[in-house]
């Protein structure tokens, strides 16, 4: 693996909040504020968006916020490939944003969500999240990321058999196989966002809860193998990580 980053040289803000109520307003007012400003500037904004148990509280917050969500395409930082509903994280996103004003937002598949119609026979749907997300009049990017009890971000998992693969990968979206990771046995396939195709975003957000994952997120900053913790990372990029916390 030729992936290198140092976590003790990274650039990050951390800001937190006393309870999960605040975390989802300062958040989403981050999240909101950066697609604003593409929108302003660039015309439209990408919204890349993860999922997991953690970061409903601040996508329902954000459709509050007074933004031209007609200008946004809202897509995911990756995917878990399953028949069960729960396990979409494309779900989760329709369920907790597309509502009011953000119903205007356009929706980017990365994965054929269940209840949906299949794809077309022979769409390569990675293929086609790779050509989106690299194509020259894409608008700036905003990714929000969480980090899973084992370090995992993304679908970027500890001691994957393809992380790293998918750390130096040229592309933007890969596949991962998680099979072999406990903490993912259920969604074993998944499609993720990669260091390069986040590394140029206008903003990174990272979305943490919770004591344990304040100390995980304490032990990544110290110098060690991407491999243990693969959100060390989202210490790679041209902008500083803001993370968001609550307990
Ligand atoms: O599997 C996933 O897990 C991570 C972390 O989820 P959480 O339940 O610990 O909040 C998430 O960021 C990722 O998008 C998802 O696919």
């Amino acid at each position: 693996m030729s992936f290198r980053v140092d976590p003790a040289a990274s650039d990050y803000r951390w800001t937190e909040f006393r309870d999960v109520e605040a975390w989802a307003e300062g958040a989403s007012d981050a999240i909101v504020a950066a697609l604003a400003h593409a929108v302003q500037e660039r015309g439209g904004a990408r919204l890349l968006l993860s999922g997991g148990g953690t970061p409903a509280p601040v996508y329902r917050a954000l459709p509050d916020a007074v933004l031209d969500w007609s200008k946004v395409r809202v897509g995911l930082v990756d995917e878990r490939a399953s028949d069960a509903a729960e396990a979409s994280n494309a779900l989760l996103v329709r369920e907790t944003l597309l509502r009011d004003g953000a119903r205007a937002a356009v929706l980017e598949p990365l994965h054929p969500v269940p209840g949906d119609p299949p794809p077309q026979p022979g769409a390569d749907l990675v293929a086609e999240a790779d050509a989106r997300h690299r194509a020259a009049d894409a608008p700036p990017l905003v990714a929000v990321f969480g980090m899973g009890d084992d370090g995992h971000t993304a679908s970027l998992f500890p001691h994957g058999p393809d992380l790293a693969d998918a750390l130096d990968a040229e592309a933007h979206f890969v596949r991962t196989d998680a099979s072999a990771i406990a903490g993912a046995r259920g969604w074993p396939r998944r499609i993720t966002l990669t260091p390069a195709g986040w590394r140029h975003a206008a903003a990174r957000i990272l979305l943490l809860r919770g004591d344990g994952k304040r100390r995980l997120f304490g032990r990544a900053l110290e110098s060690g193998d991407v491999a243990e913790l693969p959100v060390r990372a989202l210490f790679a990029g041209d902008t500083p990580l803001h993370v968001y916390w609550c307990p």
